[in-house]
């Protein structure tokens, strides 16, 4: 029987920041975190500007032989050696850079938020399911082995029923002393706290609540979001939203901030029985804890065991790799359902925070 690994051959799109980690993460030798089934090939790099792409090869992969380098991204779409591409632009360019990947025919894998809004979102799985490619938004941290042991011991009897998921993910953006053109401040590049860290603290509530079996995949039963915005160019500085899953008699109390820190811890679990608490940062945690009513003693699960080589972006990809080896099209940890709720609970969160994105920066509307 062969035991040859599969190989998943990527095109990178956009040569900012979060493409720099993402690239050098795939060329990290997956039998480093135990993986043998599945390897990544860069291909392919697609910037704005040529000279930027040649830069971001040479720099990020300089022991790869043979990458394309483009100065468009459709060169990426239309490269008859990428399989899969990575979208690493500003939110309001995923929509369009997916949509374009998936009508050359590439599976994608797409940044967080996935889009700035549900129907775009729509739209996209459905261009997917027509044209029977894979299509994920680039959800990290449901990937990392971590969240794997977060769940299995939320979901431990010894805890009893949930009741509460306190998350924050917050960081000082110094946003008084950067470009108002940053993306974290410019509404017109969906800047703000709810499209930038939202989906972290979410995440958690996803894992915990969503998934939780007794919930059957049920949406929150109510959404609640406050909003306080800047006035250096309008767009949310700090974010609130509660979500209420009365079916199984439990909250989420969610919120992120671009001038604070997090608190200390970021993420609290609350169940009849006892508690899980998770240290900083939400996104990547590198441990846990257990804490059981009415005992002294604190169950503390890494960070030894959790520890990996990379940033951690890798896992995610592995799955875009074994779900093309198995001509799926969804993956099955972080579902269409998950983003399509992630951006339905945004759609809302902004309405009621009266956040207006700029005319024309929404491509699909309702
Ligand atoms: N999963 C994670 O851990 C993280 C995810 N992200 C997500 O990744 C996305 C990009 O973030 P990040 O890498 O920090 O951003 P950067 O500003 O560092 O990079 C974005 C890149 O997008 C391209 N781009 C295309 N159009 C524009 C435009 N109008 N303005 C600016 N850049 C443009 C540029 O590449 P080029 O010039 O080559 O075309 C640019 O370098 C965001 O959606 C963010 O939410 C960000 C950080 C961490
Ligand atoms: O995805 C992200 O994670 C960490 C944050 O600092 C960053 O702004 C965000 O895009």
């Amino acid at each position: 029987m062969s035991s040859e690994p599969f190989t998943l051959r990527w095109g990178i799109v956009a040569s900012g920041w979060i493409s720099s980690v993402f690239t050098k993460d795939i060329l990290v030798d997956p039998k480093t975190r135990g993986v043998t089934d599945v390897v990544h090939k860069l291909v392919a790099v697609g910037s704005r500007d040529e000279k930027k792409a040649r830069e971001f090869a040479d720099k990020f992969a300089p022991n790869v032989e043979g990458v394309s380098t483009y100065g468009d991204y459709a060169g990426v779409y239309n490269d008859p050696n990428v399989d899969a591409v990575y979208i690493g632009s500003p939110h309001t360019h995923h929509f369009v850079n997916a949509r374009d990947a998936l009508l050359a025919g590439k599976h994608v894998l797409c940044e967080k938020p996935v889009t700035v809004n549900a129907a775009e979102l729509r739209t996209l799985l459905a261009l997917a399911k027509e044209k029977k490619k894979f299509f994920m938004e680039a959800m990290w941290t449901r990937f990392q082995p971590i969240a794997a042991a977060i769940k299995k011991a939320a979901e431990d009897a010894r805890l009893g029923d949930i009741r509460v998921v306190q998350a924050d993910l917050s960081g000082d953006f110094d946003i008084h002393n950067i470009p108002l053109t940053h993306r974290i401040l410019d509404p017109k590049l969906g800047g703000g706290a709810l499209l930038d860290l939202g989906p972290y603290p979410l995440v958690w509530a996803i894992i915990a609540l969503y998934e939780r079996p007794q919930n059957n995949r049920s949406k929150p039963s109510k959404i609640t979001g406050t909003m306080v915005k800047t006035d250096l160019t309008g767009v949310d500085s700090n974010t609130t939203f509660v979500l209420d899953f009365q079916n199984i008699g439990a909250q989420a109390i969610l919120s992120d901030s671009i001038n604070a820190e997090s608190p200390d811890p970021p993420l609290v679990i609350r169940f009849a029985k006892g508690q899980i608490t998770v240290p900083h940062p939400i996104y990547k945690p590198p441990s846990f804890s257990v804490k059981l009513n009415g005992k002294d003693e604190v169950e503390q699960y890494g960070p030894d065991e959790f520890k990996f080589e990379g940033g951690g972006w890798h896992f995610q990809a592995d799955e875009v790799a074994r779900s093309v080896r198995d001509g799926k099209i969804e993956s099955e940890l972080w579902g269409w359902d998950k983003s399509l709720l992630e951006m339905e609970i945004f759609d809302e969160v902004r309405r009621q925070g009266d956040y207006v994105l700029p005319p024309g920066v929404e491509q699909v509307l309702v």
